[in-house]
């Protein structure tokens, strides 16, 4: 199976999310930084590839986010929390149209990709810190 890996990248409350510049069915969604792992890459390795390829920054991965979201047969996206290596650097949106740092409050209010759009009650929780008892 192979396996695409987003980065929960967390900083003061707020998650980072992309929007894709392309292709056209997919233009304007919100999407975790991310990609592909490569033949003979662990997962963390291409997910600090990707934030330094699609964002200029280097991240810390850490535990798993969710459970993994169906891509197609064979297929699936398997999200991390993350946090910047150096909490100062600013990162930019280097091959998407845009980028934002989505507080709790709005993070519904996206259009994001369907497959993030299952993830997102497992990031709510991670932004908020807690799993909040029923
Ligand atoms: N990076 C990323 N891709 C996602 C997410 N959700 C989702 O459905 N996808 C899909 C979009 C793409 O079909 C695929 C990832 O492609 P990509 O273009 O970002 O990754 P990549 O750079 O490794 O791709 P490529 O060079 O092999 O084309 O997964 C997400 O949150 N992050």
């Amino acid at each position: 199976m192979r396996v695409i890996v987003g980065a929960a990248i967390v900083r003061g409350g707020a998650l980072l999310a992309q929007q894709r510049a392309y292709p056209a069915e997919v233009a304007g969604r919100w999407e975790l930084p991310g990609g592909r792992v490569e033949a003979g890459e662990s997962e963390p390795e291409a997910l600090r590839r990707e934030c330094v390829e699609e964002l200029g920054v280097e991240v810390h991965v850490g535990a798993r986010v969710g459970a993994d979201v169906q891509l197609r047969p064979g297929l699936v996206l398997r999200a991390y929390a993350a946090t910047l290596a150096d909490l100062a650097a600013e990162p930019k949106a280097l091959e998407h149209k845009g980028l934002r740092w989505i507080d709790p409050s709005t993070l519904d209010d996206l259009p994001w990709l369907p497959a993030d759009l299952e993830l997102l009650p497992a990031l709510r929780e991670l932004l908020e810190g807690v799993t909040k008892p029923r």
